[in-house]
């Protein structure tokens, strides 16, 4: 293999240095290095690779709205050398079967590693346990378990799959939404919702399930992830278990960072706009402040993509028969930066933590999530914070269109991805 030079990349934002990667390992990182080949890095930042702890590739069953290739494409164009594939695809990765199938696939595109998340109950049907060992000890290795899209929320099924992850240090990652109290709900209830008529998705809804989880979690001392938390409520409640030692941990996505409830009545594009549907719903600006502190103080342990990509014909449609759901690979790391970096809440290295390291150490994801340090694998990402572009999906890898910041301005552009020294992206493309 070529020996390459990264010239100039200040990694975690620090000094300008070089960054020699030979054999896939970063091999010497120092001044004035050489190799066969150069990345001229100047002014750009160098972090480890992303990782994502929720990405729906859609594949198998719903290859129109995206396929592993195209997802995992999407992945390497915003960053990440790694990503967890959900399990509501269809049929439901609830076996070893169809868990293997995805990993695969993912091998055999090459733009980053997938790492399938397994089924908690079979056909995420809520009622049985799906064979959580047999994924666990298939060649794809399944360490995260979820129904997201649904909400585990029988008590008894959750304690036992809390109970059974524990034999292979698996973790179960919550989609927390009480069934009841989100019959039919179409966005956050509130005062807009209220004004539009639309049925509400209360706060309540989400914090209740978590916090029976965190205590079921500490009942039989296992390991609960809660995804996409979207209220401040929630922010508290995964504090007060973290403050009692135990083992919590939870993510963010970057539109619950960045957007609010207001855009379904008023917005650039226009009121009741499907692209702003999405589950969790967009919140207040108070729960989007709570947010940010929590994933600044370490409550939240990383940003979560839910990139949820859908057609056309499922999004652009009247505002209660369209899908829920977001793209957000190729944006994430610019949201961020707008959300956490420009207000001052997070430095890069606190960036590497939320985006790299600390989802691979939740999804046990070995040789990701940093450190860029000798002798480590070269999975790095090289980002120049000073570019600026106005989102236009018309150019993105996935096979799906529905970004809610399309004509939005943002900061910050991907250059280059590599995994395992191997170049993924060069100069914002499909190498
Ligand atoms: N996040 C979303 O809005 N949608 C997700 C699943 C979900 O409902 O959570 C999807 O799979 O489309």
């Amino acid at each position: 293999m070529k020996t390459i030079v990264i010239k100039g990349a200040r990694i975690l934002g620090g000094e300008p240095a070089d960054i020699l990667i030979r054999d896939g390992v970063f091999a010497e990182i120092g001044q004035d290095l050489s190799g066969d080949e150069t990345v001229d890095a100047t002014g750009l930042i160098a972090l480890p690779g992303l990782v994502d702890l929720h990405t729906h590739l859609r594949e198998p069953g719903r290859e129109d709205a995206e396929t592993v290739e195209s997802g995992t494409r999407a992945a390497a164009l915003g960053g990440y050398t790694a990503v967890h594939a959900m399990a509501n695809t269809d049929p439901v990765a609830d076996t070893a079967g169809v868990v293997e199938q995805v990993w695969r696939l993912g091998q055999e595109a090459g733009h980053c590693d997938v790492r399938p998340v397994g089924a908690v109950t079979v056909g995420l049907d809520g009622e049985r346990l799906a064979e959580l060992g047999a994924m666990a000890d298939s060649a794809a290795r399944v360490r995260v378990f979820s129904d997201d899209g649904r909400c585990v929320s029988d008590a008894v099924l959750m304690r036992r799959a809390l109970e059974y992850v524990k034999a292979f240090d698996g973790v179960v990652a919550q989609h927390a939404q009480e069934p009841r109290l989100t019959k039919d709900a179409q966005m956050n209830e509130g005062a807009v919702s209220g004004r539009l008529g639309l049925t509400g998705w209360p706060a309540v809804a989400e914090e209740a399930i978590i916090a029976r989880d965190c205590l079921l979690a500490a009942h039989v001392g296992s390991r609960l992830h809660v995804c996409h938390l979207s209220t401040a409520g929630s922010v508290e409640i995964v504090r007060w278990a973290k403050s009692k030692g135990w083992d919590v941990t939870a993510e963010v996505t970057p539109h619950h960072l960045l957007l609010t409830d207001d855009l379904v009545e008023d917005s650039p594009v226009g009121s009741y706009n499907p692209i702003y549907k999405v589950n969790p719903p967009l919140r207040t600006r108070a729960d989007v402040e709570a947010l940010r502190a929590g994933l600044a103080d370490g409550t939240i342990d990383c940003v979560a993509t839910d990139h949820a990509p859908h057609p056309v014909e499922d999004k652009e449609t009247e505002w209660a028969a369209a899908a829920m759901g977001m793209i957000g690979l190729e944006t994430a790391l610019s949201v961020v930066q707008e959300a956490m970096v420009e207000t001052g809440l997070l430095d890069w290295a606190g960036v590497a933590e939320r985006m790299s390291s600390a989802p691979a150490r939740i999804g046990r994801v070995a040789e990701h999530g940093g450190p860029i340090e000798v002798g480590a694998p070269a999975n790095v990402t090289l980002y120049d914070p000073a570019a600026r572009a106005e989102v236009d999906p018309a150019g993105y890898a996935s096979k799906s269109r529905n970004t809610p910041y399309q004509g939005r301005s943002l900061p910050g552009r991907v250059v280059a991805t590599f995994l395992r020294g191997r170049p993924t992206v060069l100069d914002g493309k499909i190498a």
